[in-house]
């Protein structure tokens, strides 16, 4: 019998991509080969004259993107003093009692500026939550102090400023504007580590979001047990560029799932590509995980400045890194930070602002546009291909994911039910039976409330009594010729559940993130799928459970290619 030891597996466990995953603890001959350490890149040359000494940096950074996701950004322009004054302002700030900083805290705006406390954000649901405490700022089109591309708006700001600390605000600003600077200089760094044209992303960088989040971690108890400051996760925007105190506490998560100490160096930032830069090159830059523990014994602290692309810029697959055959969604910037603001936060008033998503219909309109220029695409030919692609680390972002399917007969009977990722919750076989049928009953009572809308009558009886106005009007429902539908869309933080109803009254009910914007496409190709392998199997018998290995395989292996 096999011993506890050698059956229990070790895992470290994180969110990336905004959901949770986990990877086993692999050493001895098990283990891959990967990085021990976080690579330095002098970066004194990304504005150099010289294309070749522009392009010599660009290569560097490739493969450190490639092969470890951070660096250590060595030589950078960005003044000391700017620095120094920035890390005397926060400290201050944080200094202060808790009902000072509450003041401006993070509810009292939209838009999630402001301060939060400790353990207010939970990144690890076994934790009481991330032991730091935080300050985030961000674009204001009406701060004239923030070198904007246009004369300041006019209006409040949407800033939370602390009142009555003209300090703080002025360092933090400062600092701001220069990483606003040095990141849109990176980005430059970034297409020709890309193969592309220097300034390919310039045209997405006009009013970029970019936030400044100065963070203090108080030193956990060193006879505790691990407490995170900030639980492993990957970041959600572009890139990362982070300053770092003096004080270390920052770990990136290796290929074999071993923590790799960032200390901080003198004069340095560590920059780590996020989530959408992972997305836009097809995985080959790695958003990789991290987090940060203080057990020094010291306070803590660090200013990361997050840097996305304008809010309205699109993120599509780049085409350097597009590969034959795959179909890409692409996903707004603006919109998908605000979702992933929301789903950690789960008590700001800013939830309540619903977005309008579109109907089914409307949506089946943008058909095609995702899709373009598919043809004719080839591997990522970024700075140099002798990189290996780390494949263990190239979930797609959750805004991909496509999370169950369920099909429905015209009864309200489930005849079908399949899960494409792993670790999702799982309901019992009655659950589905009930939710089949619920959302069956519901659908067809949505159905049957489907408004109608008063019409003028043609032909309005003559009465010799005076008429009411309604009694002159007629009621029509809005587009006669079209069915109702019924409900297409319900939703939530974590999913949205997409239903469409063929002509004889099947649904097809697919569980995404509610951030995906092509369901359209799945669905679409759903249903081709069951048409082909379901509907023109003999042996299958209308009404009955699905049990068609050809769709099966079909559906598995189409969903899978999408990732
Ligand atoms: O404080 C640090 O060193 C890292 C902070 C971080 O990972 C984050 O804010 O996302
Ligand atoms: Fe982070």
């Amino acid at each position: 019998m096999a011993t506890e030891t050698e059956t229990a597996e070790e895992y470290v466990y994180y969110h990336q991509g905004g959901i949770p995953g986990r990877r086993p603890v692999l050493r001895g001959s098990k283990a891959y080969q990967t990085f021990e350490e976080i690579p330095l890149v002098d970066v004194t040359d990304i504005t150099s004259p010289s294309f070749e000494a522009r392009k010599a940096v660009a290569d560097k950074v490739a493969k450190a993107c490639a092969e470890v996701g951070f660096f250590y950004a060595q030589n950078h322009d960005v003044p000391q003093d700017v620095i120094d004054e920035i890390f005397a302002a926060i400290k201050e700030f944080f200094d202060q009692p808790n009902e000072e900083k509450m003041k401006v805290h993070i509810h009292k705006k939209v838009g999630f500026r402001g301060f939060e406390p400790l353990f207010e954000t939970k990144l690890d649901s076994k934790t009481r939550g991330d032991m730091k405490e935080s300050f985030l700022m961000g674009p204001d089109k009406t701060d004239a102090a923030q070198e904007l591309p246009f004369p300041a708006h006019t209006g409040e700001s949407v800033n939370n400023w602390p009142p009555n600390n003209e300090r703080f605000r002025v360092a933090v600003t400062k600092y701001y504007n220069h990483l606003q600077r040095f990141s849109k200089e990176l980005t430059r760094t970034f297409a020709l580590a890309l193969g592309m044209d220097e300034h390919f992303f310039d045209r997405m960088c006009t009013f970029p979001a970019g936030y400044v989040r100065p963070l203090h971690y108080p030193p956990q108890e060193v006879s505790g047990g691990e407490e995170p400051g900030i639980a492993a996760h990957t970041d959600f925007a572009c890139f990362t560029v982070l300053c770092q105190g003096q004080v270390g506490g920052l770990e990136v998560l290796n290929k074999n799932g071993i923590w790799i100490s960032a200390p901080p160096i003198p004069r340095t930032f560590v920059v780590n590509i996020a989530d959408f830069m992972q997305h836009i090159t097809n995985g080959y830059f790695q958003s990789t995980v991290h987090r940060v523990i203080n057990k020094t014994g010291e306070e803590r602290y660090s200013i990361p400045f997050f840097y996305a692309f304008d809010d309205e810029a699109e993120l599509e697959v780049l085409p350097s890194c597009r590969e034959e055959g795959k179909e890409y969604e692409s996903v707004r910037v603006g919109e998908y930070i605000a979702h992933r603001f929301k789903i950690s936060r789960t008590k700001h008033p800013d939830k309540a602002q619903v977005k309008h998503r579109g109907s089914l219909k409307e949506r089946w309109g943008t058909l095609g546009r995702h899709n373009s220029g598919r043809s004719n695409t080839r591997r990522c030919r970024a700075g140099n291909n002798n990189h290996r692609r780390l494949e263990i680390d190239r979930p797609s972002i959750a805004a991909m994911a496509v999370f169950s399917l369920i099909i429905i007969n015209k009864a309200g009977g489930l005849i079908y039910q399949r899960e494409f990722q792993a670790g999702l919750q799982k309901l019992s076989t009655n659950d589905y039976l009930v939710l089949a049928g619920t959302f069956h009953g519901v659908h067809a009572i949505t159905r049957s409330i489907t408004p109608r809308i008063p019409t003028a009558n043609p032909n309005p009886q003559t009465t010799s009594t005076p008429t009411t106005p309604s009694a002159s009007l007629s009621w029509s429902l809005p587009e006669p010729g079209q069915p109702k539908t019924g409900i297409e869309v319900l939703e939530t933080d974590r999913f949205r559940l997409t239903c469409f109803q063929t002509q004889t009254g099947t649904k097809f009910l697919l569980f995404t993130d509610p951030l995906m914007t092509n369901i359209d496409t799945v669905m679409k190709k759903v249903y081709e799928l069951y048409a082909d392998y379901v509907m023109k199997n003999p042996f299958y018998q209308l009404e009955m459970p699905v049990r068609c290995e050809a769709f099966d395989r079909h559906l598995g292996t189409w969903i899978r290619g999408r990732a």
